[in-house]
């Protein structure tokens, strides 16, 4: 009997079972998707929306709770007035600059705000059927002790150069900007620790979508 690992490759792609798992029979299978800023987690959580999961996304839920009124917005708004324009409204970019260059910043803003965002995304991910698959989207997996909620966790990387040019490139944000937040995340040798599918999203955009496509099918 072969002890290879179960590696699916498509050019420079590859998804790699690290870590087997077993599938609940009675519920819905919870996989936790997590990879660092930029490696590719969105284009993953869009595969699996199009194949009808349910997917909570942190990000979101975190954006969300910050607009004017939000749980989250109440609950910073006494520890970082400044961020709060005169109209109400967070200033993103005055608050990122703040907790990704002062830690015990960041930390203090983690604390109040993650325990809602987890709270909302088990809401969301409590929605999937038996049969189902619940896809939390998660940056911050690691970091926020998360992984026993899961049956199966995939993360993704991707190069750091090619990271940084899809970042400041597609998405619009400066260097210097990927790069505090890339340091203030766990690395890819701590990610493939807990990995059950590790992803390498070093190819094409096809590549990926090739290499999820075998996973998917492995997954059931
Ligand atoms: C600091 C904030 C206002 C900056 O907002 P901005 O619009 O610039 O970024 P956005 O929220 O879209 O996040 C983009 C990416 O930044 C990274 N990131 C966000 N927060 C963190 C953090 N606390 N630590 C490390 N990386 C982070 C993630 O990779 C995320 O995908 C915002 O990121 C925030 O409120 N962060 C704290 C909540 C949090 O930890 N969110 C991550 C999901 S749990
Ligand atoms: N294989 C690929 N080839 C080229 N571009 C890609 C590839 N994979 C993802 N991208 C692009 O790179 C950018 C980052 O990908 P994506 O948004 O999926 O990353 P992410 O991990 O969700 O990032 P974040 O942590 O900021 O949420 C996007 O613009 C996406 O379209």
């Amino acid at each position: 009997m072969s002890t290879d690992p179960v590696t699916f490759t498509s050019g420079k792609a590859h998804a790699t079972l690290l870590h087997p798992w077993h599938a609940p029979d009675n519920r819905a299978l919870w996989v936790g998707l997590s990879g660092g800023i930029g490696a590719g987690k969105s284009t993953v959580a869009q595969f699996f929306v199009e194949r009808g999961a349910v997917v909570a996304d942190a990000d979101t839920i975190s954006r969300e709770i910050l607009e004017p009124g939000g749980e989250g917005l109440l609950a910073i708004t006494p520890y970082f007035p400044e961020a709060i324009r005169d109209n109400g409204t967070l200033d993103r970019a005055y608050l990122a600059h703040t907790v990704f260059s002062q830690p015990e910043q960041r930390e203090l803003l983690e604390s109040l705000l993650h325990p809602i965002i987890r709270r909302k995304a088990e809401e969301i991910l409590r929605t999937a059927q038996p049969g189902e698959l619940a896809v939390y989207d998660i940056p911050l997996l690691l970091e926020t002790h998360s992984q026993s909620m899961f049956d199966c966790i995939v993360m993704i990387g991707a190069p750091m150069r090619e990271r940084i040019a899809r970042l400041t490139g597609n998405r619009g944000i400066s260097e210097e900007s990927a790069r505090a937040r890339i340091e203030a995340q766990v690395g890819d040798e701590e990610r493939k620790r807990v990995a059950n599918w590790w992803i390498w999203n070093a190819g094409t955009s096809s590549d990926l979508n090739h290499i999820l496509s075998k996973m998917y099918q492995n997954l059931f």
